[in-house]
């Protein structure tokens, strides 16, 4: 079995969660995917990691990362896959907003300033999130190669309407949903 197979079967097993939710965006939905199920458990996340590194293969980027919380695990998962390969891959962390003591960083780890990197989310329902990271890591002098999510929940249209590219290694239509 693939990596991607193997990532979708424990998706459908642990991530997703039927029931009446508000989503981020304010919307109600149905089913809630929890992919933080999936990026914070040992045996799901080095999956998701591969699976997005083999997703992204034709994309040049040098780190990884996204706004902070859903982002951060896919990003770790994504730098160790890398590494497991023999390829350095950094990663960082945007916080939803800045930080008003210590070094007062917006985008944590090392400086994306002048790197090419990859804008990641476990899931991406309006694209606000996502696009909220490619607007700060552009202010801090990053280029965005593309944005890379596990489950794409609608964000498509909309991301690459931004002129960004974009991979899921996953849609909706895939899931048991
Ligand atoms: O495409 P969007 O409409 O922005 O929705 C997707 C976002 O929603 C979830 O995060 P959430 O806002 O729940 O915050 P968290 O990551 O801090 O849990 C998810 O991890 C994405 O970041
Ligand atoms: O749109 C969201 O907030 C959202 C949807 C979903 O299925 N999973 C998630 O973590 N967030």
């Amino acid at each position: 079995m693939s990596d991607r197979e193997d990532l979708l079967r424990h998706i459908n097993d642990k991530a997703v969660i039927r029931g009446r939710v508000t989503l981020s965006s304010g919307r109600h939905a149905d089913y809630y995917v929890d992919l933080r199920r999936i990026t914070l458990d040992g045996e799901s996340a080095p999956l998701a990691g591969r699976a997005l590194l083999d997703a992204t293969a034709d994309l040049d980027y040098t780190a990884v990362g996204g706004l902070t919380l859903g982002a951060d695990p896919v990003a770790t998962a994504m730098m160790h896959a890398a590494a497991a390969r023999g390829r350095r891959l950094d990663a960082f962390v945007v916080r939803k907003t800045g930080k008003e003591h210590g070094l007062q960083r917006r985008i944590e780890g090392p400086n994306v300033a002048g790197q090419r990197v990859l804008a990641v989310e476990d899931t991406s329902t309006t694209g606000g999130s996502v696009l909220t990271a490619v607007d700060a890591l552009r202010e801090e002098g990053a280029t965005v190669a593309g944005v890379a999510v596990l489950v794409d929940r609608g964000a498509r249209e909309k991301i690459i309407g931004e002129g960004l590219a974009y991979h899921a290694v996953f849609e909706l239509s895939d899931l048991e949903v």
